[in-house]
C-alpha cells in the first residue's frame, strides 16, 4: 500500500510524543539532539530513576562527536570546563606487542604517495622502527604532551577551519564529513556531560521526571502503549526510547528482543574502575587515551581535568574481580590508595534489532563492545543521527524506515566488533593462556579471510568491513603494523617504483612534527588558559 504525501504530512504534522526512559549519557544525548533537531514540534519527556545509577567512568570519544556539539550549537568553551574535558589525539597501546613497546592509533589520515598508502612504502623501506612516528605527526605531539590548539584557540590544522561553513543555519552530521579526518577527540566525564545536557534539554522544553519505571504495557499489536511510573502515573508516547543501559528494560525485557552476544569472539566481560586525583600543577595531562595490556585484558588511562579515569577491562574466565582490582591498584600506585573501586559487569554484543515497533534502544541497551577503541558514545551519537534520518511518520512506510535503521546500527556494531577482534588477533604478545587464546579463538566470519588478504596488501577501502562502521582503512593499518603479531608485506609493485616522493613525504611529516612540538602549548597550559577565560 502506498501512502500519499498529503496523508503522510497530515499524520506527520501531529505533535509526536517521545518518552525516553533512562537519564544516563544516552538518555540526555538523545533528548538534547532531538530538541535541537525538532524544537517544540516534538514533545519530549525523560524519565530517570534516582535509585538506579548510571555508567560513568571517565570516557574517551571519537573525533566525530564534534558534530554532536555543533548540532547543539555548543562551543568547546561552553561544555568542556563543565565536564572536566581534555583533548585526545590518539590511543596509545602499551605492551601489546611486548613489554616496553608502545604505538599510537592517531586521529590523522595516512597519506598516499603515487597511489600507495604510506604504510606500504614504510614496509618496503622502514625509515626507523616506528611506523606510527614516521607516518603521523600526531604521534610526536602525543609523546610531547601538547595541545592541538594554540593558546589563542586556533587549531593546528587550518584546513578544518576553512572547511567549516559560513552558513550558520546548516549543521553538520557524521555522514557528511567521512573521509576528512579531524585531528582530535575528547576525554570527559560522561556523567557530567549527562548533567550538562539535562540543563540544555530542559531549558528547551524537555520534561524531566525523576521516578522509577515499574511496568511496560503492550497493546494488542505488541507495541508499547505506556510505561508505568511509581509516582507520576502512566506515560504514553508515539515513540519510546530505551536508554536503560545494560538492563534493556523496554527493548529486551518488555518486547523480548533477543540479545546477540559477541562473547565468543570478545571475551572481556568485566571491568573495575577508579577515579584517581591528578595534580595539574605537577603532572602532565597526556593528550591521548592509554590502553596498557595486562595478564587478562588491559587497563585504560584517561586523563581529565584534576583526575585520571582508569580501569581494568578483563575476562572473568581468566581472572577474578579481587585479582583484577589488585592489578589495577598496583598499576596506579599510591595515588589510588583511598579511592573506592567500581566493579562493572558488561553485556557484550547487540540487540538483534535496536528498533522494534515503537521502541528504539540507544546506548548500552542497544549494544556495547568493550571500551578498547572508545566506541560507546560514538554508537549513541550515530544512533541518534539515524533516528532523525529515519524518524517515523506513523504511516505504512515506517517498517521500511525501521529496517534501514536496524541495518545501519547493526553494521556499525558488527564492523567495530571485527576491528576490536583484530587487536587481539594481531597482538604479538602470547605470554600466558589469555594471550595465547587470542590467537586461536574464532573470529567473525569474514575477518579470517580479510587477514589473509592483508598479509599481502595492507588494508584499504576494498578489503575492510564493507559497511560504514566509523573506522577508516588507515586505522586498520595502524593496528596491524603496531601490534606486530601478523606479518604484513608491502605491495610487490613498490620494488619497481621510485621511492623518492615517499621519502620526501616521511621527511615532510618529520619536519612538521618537530615544528609543532616547538610551537604548541602543553595541555596543562592550554586548559589553564581556557579555565581562566583566556
Ligand atoms: C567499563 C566501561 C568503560 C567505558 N568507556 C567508554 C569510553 O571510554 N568511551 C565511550 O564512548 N564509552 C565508554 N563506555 C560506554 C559509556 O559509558 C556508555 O555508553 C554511556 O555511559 C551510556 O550509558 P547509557 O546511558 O546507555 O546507560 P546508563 O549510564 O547505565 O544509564 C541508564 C539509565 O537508565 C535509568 N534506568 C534504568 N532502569 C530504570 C527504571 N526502571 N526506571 C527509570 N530509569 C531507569 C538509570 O537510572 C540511568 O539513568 C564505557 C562503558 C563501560 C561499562
Ligand atoms: N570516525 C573516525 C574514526 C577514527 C579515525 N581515526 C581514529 C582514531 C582513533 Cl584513536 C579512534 C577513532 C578514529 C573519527 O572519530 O575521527
Amino acid at each position: 500500500m502506498s501512502v500519499s504525501g498529503s496523508e503522510r504530512s497530515a499524520e506527520g504534522n501531529r505533535k509526536k510524543r517521545v518518552v525516553i526512559v533512562g537519564g544516563g549519557t544516552a538518555g540526555w544525548m538523545t533528548a538534547s539532539y532531538l530538541t535541537a533537531a525538532f524544537g517544540d514540534r516534538v514533545d519530549l519527556t525523560v524519565v530517570e530513576s534516582a535509585q538506579i545509577g548510571t555508567i560513568g567512568v571517565g570516557e574517551a570519544t571519537f573525533s566525530d562527536i564534534r558534530h554532536f556539539f555543533e548540532f547543539l550549537r555548543l562551543e568547546e568553551s561552553d561544555w568542556m570546563p563543565e565536564c572536566n574535558a581534555t583533548y585526545k589525539l590518539a590511543v596509545r597501546f602499551e605492551n601489546w606487542r611486548e613489554p616496553g613497546h608502545h604505538f599510537y592509533h592517531p586521529f590523522e589520515q595516512m597519506s598516499s604517495v603515487d597511489g600507495f598508502p604510506l604504510s606500504d612504502w614504510w614496509l618496503r623501506n622502514p625509515t626507523t622502527s616506528r611506523f606510527d612516528k614516521d607516518s603521523f605527526v600526531m604521534t610526536s605531539l602525543c609523546d610531547a604532551g601538547v595541545s592541538p590548539r594554540y593558546l589563542d584557540g586556533s587549531l593546528i590544522d587550518q584546513d578544518f577551519v576553512e572547511q567549516e561553513r559560513d552558513d550558520d543555519s546548516a549543521r553538520s552530521t557524521i555522514a557528511e564529513y567521512q573521509g576528512a579526518q579531524f585531528p582530535y577527540a575528547y576525554h570527559f566525564e560522561a556523567h557530567l556531560l549527562a548533567k550538562y545536557l539535562t540543563g540544555y534539554a530542559t531549558r528547551r522544553g524537555t520534561r524531566h521526571i525523576v521516578d522509577n519505571v515499574v511496568d511496560v504495557a503492550l497493546d494488542e499489536r505488541g507495541w508499547i502503549s505506556h510505561v508505568r511510573t511509581e509516582e507520576h502515573g502512566d506515560l504514553e508516547a508515539d515513540l519510546f526510547v530505551d536508554c536503560t543501559g545494560f538492563r534493556g528494560l523496554l527493548l529486551n525485557k518488555a518486547l523480548g528482543e533477543p540479545f546477540v552476544s559477541y562473547q565468543d569472539t570478545l571475551p572481556n566481560d568485566s571491568a573495575v574502575a577508579l577515579q584517581v586525583p591528578l595534580d595539574m600543577e605537577r603532572e602532565p595531562i597526556r593528550p591521548c587515551t592509554t590502553a596498557t595490556a595486562q595478564e587478562a585484558g588491559w587497563i585504560w588511562t584517561i586523563p581529565l581535568i584534576s583526575r585520571v579515569g582508569t580501569g581494568y577491562v578483563y575476562a572473568s574466565d581468566y581472572t577474578t574481580p579481587e585479582q583484577a582490582e589488585r592489578v589495577l591498584r598496583d598499576f596506579v600506585g599510591p595515588a589510588a590508595a583511598d579511592v573506592p573501586a567500581n566493579h562493572i559487569k558488561m553485556r557484550i554484543g547487540r540487540s538483534r534489532r535496536s528498533w522494534v515497533n515503537n521502541c528504539v534502544g540507544v546506548g548500552l541497551s542497544s549494544g556495547f563492545v568493550e571500551p578498547l577503541e572508545s566506541t560507546g558514545i560514538f554508537f549513541i551519537h550515530h544512533a541518534i543521527e539515524q533516528i532523525v534520518k529515519y524518524f517515523p511518520s506513523g504511516g505504512a512506510g515506517d517498517d521500511r524506515l525501521r529496517e534501514l535503521y536496524n541495518r545501519s546500527v547493526g553494521h556499525v556494531m558488527d564492523g567495530v566488533r571485527e576491528f576490536l577482534v583484530l587487536h587481539y588477533r594481531s597482538a604479538k604478545r602470547a605470554d600466558n593462556q589469555y594471550w595465547k587464546d587470542t590467537k586461536t579463538r574464532t573470529v567473525p566470519d569474514s575477518l579470517a579471510e580479510r587477514i589473509e588478504f592483508w598479509k599481502h596488501k595492507v588494508p584499504d577501502a576494498e578489503t575492510v568491513y564493507p559497511y560504514y562502521h566509523g573506522l577508516p582503512p588507515y586505522s586498520y593499518n595502524c593496528i596491524l603494523l603496531g601490534m606486530g603479531g601478523i606479518d604484513v608485506n608491502y605491495s610487490p609493485a613498490l620494488d619497481w617504483a621510485n621511492e623518492k616522493a615517499a621519502l620526501a613525504e616521511f621527511e615532510r611529516i618529520r619536519v612538521k612534527a618537530e615544528k609543532l612540538v616547538q610551537e604548541l602549548p602543553t595541555q596543562n597550559e592550554y586548559f589553564a588558559a581556557m579555565r581562566a577565560g583566556r
